[in-house]
Formats: C-alpha cells, sequence, structure tokens
C-alpha cells in the first residue's frame, strides 16, 4: 500500500535532516562515478543532476511520494482525454496536437487526431504559399514580413521557438507585438510596407483587450494604404473562437482554429505555432512536433528512476517542499534560447502558482517556485554574484548544446561549454575561507590582507545544479525540451495537489483595468477605487495635461 502525501513528504524531511548528502564534494570524492549514477538521457538528450543533493534513497522517497498522490495515474488520464481541467471541466490535450496522424484520442467520444492533422495540413497549404510566394497581398505583391499579434500563450511560444531556430529561418521576416503599450507597435510598423505585410491575430479567446487593440491598430495600418477590401487578404487569424473572428472580418481559409482542450501556455504546438511554421517551413515544424512526442512516449513509458520530466519534476519538490528553496534559475548557455526563461515563467507559474487544492481548500505546503533566468554567459556577468555567495540558495538549470551551428566559431562555442560547465562546478564545490586565504597568500597578500580579503572570497558552494546537454539545437531537440518541461509542471502540479491548468489569477487585474479606463480617461470619479490608486490616476492625468 501506498504511504499517505503528509507520510511521505515526512519521511522525505527526516531523510534530509539526517544529513544524508549533506556535502555535495563530499559525495563526489566518496563515489568518482556519481556522474553516472545520477545521469539520465533520450536521445542525445543528458540529464546530469550529480550536482543536486540527492542520493539513491532520495529518490527511492521521492518516488514513494508520486505514487503516493498517483502521479501516474494522473498523468495516464491525461494523455487519455479526461477532463483533469476540474475547474473548467476540460480535458488537457496538448499532446493530442503532436500525436502521430493514426492515434485515436478521444474527447466526448470523438477521435480529435483527424481535427488536428486537418488544421495542419492548413497550416501547412498556407505557409508553403506564403514562403514560395504564391500567397499575395492586395496589390499583389508577395509578403516579405508577417507580424503575430498575441499575448501570453499566444505569443511567448511562438517568440521564443522562432528565436531559438533562427538558423532554420528561409521563410519572410517574422514580428512579434503583444504589449498593449503603443510603442510596441508603432515601432513594429515603422519599416514596414503595408503592401508586403501580412498580420497574424493569435488569440484563444479573440477578446484579450491588449492582442485587439493592436490588432484594430494593424487593421488601420493597411486599410488606411490599402483600402478596407485589403484586410481579407493581409490578415489571418489563429483562435478558438471562430464566431469571433468572422466579426473581425476574416475569410475561413484564413482562420486556423484549436480547440478549449489546449491551454494558452501549451498551444505552441495548435495554429498558434502558425508563425514558427511559416518561418521554418512545414518539414521543420513536423520534427518540432516530433520531438515533442518522443517526450511524451518517454514520459508514459520509462519506469520513474529513468523518466526525465517525472526526474526534474521530483528533484523541483524537493527543492521546493524539503529543501525549501522559493525560486529556481533556468539559464540557457544558447543565446537563441534567449527567450525560454520567459517562456517557462508564463507555462510553470501560470500553471503552478496557486495557493488552493483541487479540494478548494487552501494549500498546506507551499506551490510552485519563482522562475527566472537569462542566458550564460551574460548572467555571469549581471545576476550569478547572488547565485554563487548570496544568502538565499537558489538552484539551477544549464542547457547547452554540444555543438553550436557555427561551424566557423567553433572556438567561441568551446569558450561557451568551458563557461557553462565552469558555472556548474563552482556553484557545487564552492571554495572555503582556507582556500581562499592560501590562494591569496600564494599571490603575495600579506597574512592579514589574506585574513581579511578571505570571508569575501569564500564560497559556500553545494548549491545545486542540473545541467542539459543536447548534440545540437534543432527542431527535434527544442520540441522535446519543451515537451520536457511541460510534462515537469505537469509532475509537480500534482504533488502540490492543485490544478494546473486554470488561471483565475489573471482575471482580477483584468477587471479592474477595465473599471479603471473610465477614471483614466476622466469619464468617471471612481468610486470604489481606493485613494493611492486615484491619487495615481490624477497625478498622470495632470502630468498630461488632462486636467
Ligand atoms: O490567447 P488569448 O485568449 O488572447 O489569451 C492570452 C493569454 O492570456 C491569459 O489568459 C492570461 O491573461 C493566458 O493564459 C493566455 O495565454
Amino acid at each position: 500500500m501506498s504511504k499517505t502525501i503528509p507520510q511521505a513528504l515526512s519521511d522525505l524531511k527526516s531523510h534530509r535532516d539526517s544529513g544524508a548528502v549533506s556535502d555535495l564534494r563530499a559525495a563526489f570524492a566518496a563515489k568518482p562515478d556519481r556522474a553516472s549514477r545520477f545521469t539520465v538521457g533520450l536521445g542525445d538528450l543528458r540529464m546530469d543532476f550529480s550536482k543536486c543533493a540527492v542520493n539513491y534513497e532520495t529518490l527511492t522517497l521521492l518516488g514513494e511520494l508520486a505514487e503516493s498522490v498517483g502521479v501516474e495515474t494522473q498523468r495516464d488520464r491525461m494523455f487519455a482525454g479526461d477532463a483533469i481541467n476540474a475547474t473548467e471541466s476540460r480535458a488537457v490535450l496538448h499532446t493530442a496536437l503532436r500525436a502521430a496522424p493514426d492515434a485515436d484520442i478521444r474527447v466526448d467520444g470523438e477521435n480529435v487526431v483527424p481535427q488536428v492533422h486537418a488544421v495542419l495540413d492548413a497550416m501547412g497549404a498556407f505557409s508553403d504559399g506564403l514562403r514560395d510566394g504564391s500567397i499575395r497581398g492586395a496589390t499583389g505583391k508577395a509578403f516579405t514580413d508577417v507580424i503575430n499579434i498575441g499575448i501570453g500563450g499566444s505569443d511567448l511560444g511562438p517568440v521564443m521557438a522562432t528565436l531559438a531556430l533562427a538558423p532554420y529561418h528561409d521563410g519572410p521576416r517574422l514580428h512579434f507585438v503583444s504589449n498593449v503599450d503603443g510603442a510596441h507597435i508603432a515601432d513594429t510598423l515603422e519599416d514596414l510596407d503595408p503592401e508586403t505585410t501580412l498580420i497574424i491575430v493569435a488569440s484563444k479567446t479573440f477578446t484579450t483587450i491588449e492582442t485587439m487593440t493592436n490588432a484594430a491598430t494593424a487593421r488601420d495600418f493597411i486599410v488606411s494604404k490599402l483600402g478596407k477590401a485589403a484586410v481579407a487578404q493581409h490578415f489571418a487569424a489563429l483562435s478558438t473562437a471562430l464566431d469571433k473572428v468572422e466579426e473581425f472580418g476574416l475569410k475561413e481559409d484564413r482562420v486556423f482554429g484549436f480547440w478549449d482542450w489546449v491551454g494558452g501556455r501549451y498551444s505552441l504546438w495548435s495554429a498558434i505555432g502558425l508563425p514558427l511554421m511559416i518561418a521554418i517551413g512545414r518539414q521543420n515544424f513536423s520534427d518540432f512536433l516530433a520531438g515533442a512526442r518522443a517526450m511524451d512516449e518517454h514520459f508514459q513509458d520509462a519506469p520513474v528512476g529513468e523518466n526525465l520530466p517525472m526526474l526534474l519534476g521530483l528533484i523541483g519538490i524537493w527543492h521546493r517542499l524539503v529543501c525549501g528553496y522559493p525560486s529556481r534559475a533556468i539559464i540557457p548557455y544558447d543565446q537563441r534560447l534567449s527567450r525560454f526563461p520567459a517562456y517557462l515563467q508564463q507555462l510553470d507559474m501560470e500553471s503552478n502558482g496557486k495557493s488552493v487544492g483541487l479540494d478548494g481548500q487552501p494549500l498546506t505546503t507551499a506551490s510552485g517556485p519563482t522562475v527566472w533566468g537569462e542566458p550564460g554567459t551574460n548572467g555571469q556577468h549581471a545576476f550569478f554574484q547572488l547565485l554563487h555567495q548570496g544568502t538565499d540558495v537558489i538552484p539551477v538549470e544549464f542547457m547547452i548544446a554540444a555543438n553550436g551551428h557555427e561551424p566557423h566559431l567553433q572556438h567561441q562555442h568551446q569558450l561557451l561549454i568551458a563557461n557553462c560547465l565552469a558555472q556548474s562546478e563552482a556553484l557545487m564545490r564552492g571554495r572555503s575561507t582556507e582556500e581562499a586565504r592560501a590562494q591569496l597568500l600564494s599571490s603575495g597578500a600579506s597574512e592579514a590582507e589574506a585574513d581579511r580579503l578571505a570571508p569575501h572570497k569564500t564560497f559556500p558552494g553545494n548549491r545545486p545544479t542540473i545541467t542539459f546537454v543536447y548534440d545540437k539545437l534543432t527542431p527535434f531537440a527544442l520540441g522535446r525540451l519543451i515537451a520536457l518541461y511541460e510534462h515537469r509542471v505537469f509532475v509537480e502540479a500534482q504533488i502540490f495537489g492543485i490544478n494546473a491548468f486554470d488561471q483565475w489569477g489573471v482575471e482580477l487585474g483584468k477587471e479592474l483595468a477595465t473599471g479603471l479606463l473610465p477614471v483614466v480617461k476622466g469619464e468617471s470619479t471612481g468610486d470604489g477605487h481606493d485613494s493611492s490608486t486615484l491619487k495615481l490616476a490624477e497625478t498622470i492625468r495632470k502630468m498630461r495635461g488632462e486636467t
């Protein structure tokens, strides 16, 4: 019989308190094969978690915790299309978006895979037409530029993946506009010609105020030069709300749909991926889906001890619920993954930033950590000081490709690799005060100077890191990496006992913004708002010369 969750957690805490792996340096010295023991892989992807303070017993206890909440059963329910998004009574089937054409995945008795592939085919035909110039604008010119207007899940995934796969771009130039700040769209439109610009409006609900406002501005941009009739040729829409898209005035062949069982932050594999497909082409997009599918299969089939998403999730839980670390940093040593941390922020924090359990009761443990990061080596010259010597321990997840896409810049790639490995080594080893002192003395410092400076040059070490290594950042590798993190978030959510697939926490601010707009415009005195908010609105109106 499996343990109860409190029992499993309490056993993990006692295990940690017993100091099983309290000194990583000593653990490496004691077991020279520690790296091979705590590295798992899938294809060319390796996950080395040997620099986390865990041993085999930790993994066994984490496995018991997973069993106590039925993670595997929940996983199977998700893949089977059960309505596991309980607060919205919906299935959660982003995995069906990358399923093989002959798969059979049912929602309300209907196999959804044929619909998925019908949309993929339509996206393929449209992106082929844009890329080969057979689909043209109102004045007969081919499209040179495509703007994706969307926000959150309708922006972050396409932006991140388009940048990540830049070496595969051979289609029109891509631009992304998300912020309601007019500066974003103004700067984007600045150098573009309406005659050769296609605008994609990406919104699951087709009601999001930022996206609809930017879409209206983009529409004016097209209409002012080409007239109203050009809208149908210069726009496309990606949405589940087909009725609302119709009101916007788009023809059916310019609308690419998806379904309510695709969460916004899990939608990159759906029609929301169209900008990426336009940039890299149908075949590369299909490889991207295949990478995610490989991770889906692995997540379903591999035993817990070899299962990357399970282990990544369980180690995340170890750090959050047992060690109490409040955040984690994602540091890709890959400039083209520079938006990956931002993408993961939505994926992870919008999913697991909850404080009420599935039963509607307040959680009695913590839930998702703060997720943040920047690419290396840039971060080294910014916030790594805190990672090495700050008072908080922040687990880091590094990622590095063995091979870059620039064969003529091998030396730079080797330097990048050396930096990535050096950082995880430094975080693990640290430098004792005695070592710091000895180093100072050997570089000519006096005894007094060495005593004074040694504490400042001491690194506590023992700071946990996970390092991912893969051959090259191909479409397949990127798809696999994203799916890994999607499933990791899922595993952690099961243990937190929350619904990872709703996001009610974004609602209140939206409602208040709608109510405050008349105050900002001076059309309402704003009864019911607090004095700070009203005073700020008044100050801003004064600065704008409106009062
Ligand atoms: O695609 P939509 O419906 O415009 O929503 C955009 C984003 O807004 C959110 O609802 C949060 O505000 C996200 O969950 C979603 O990805």
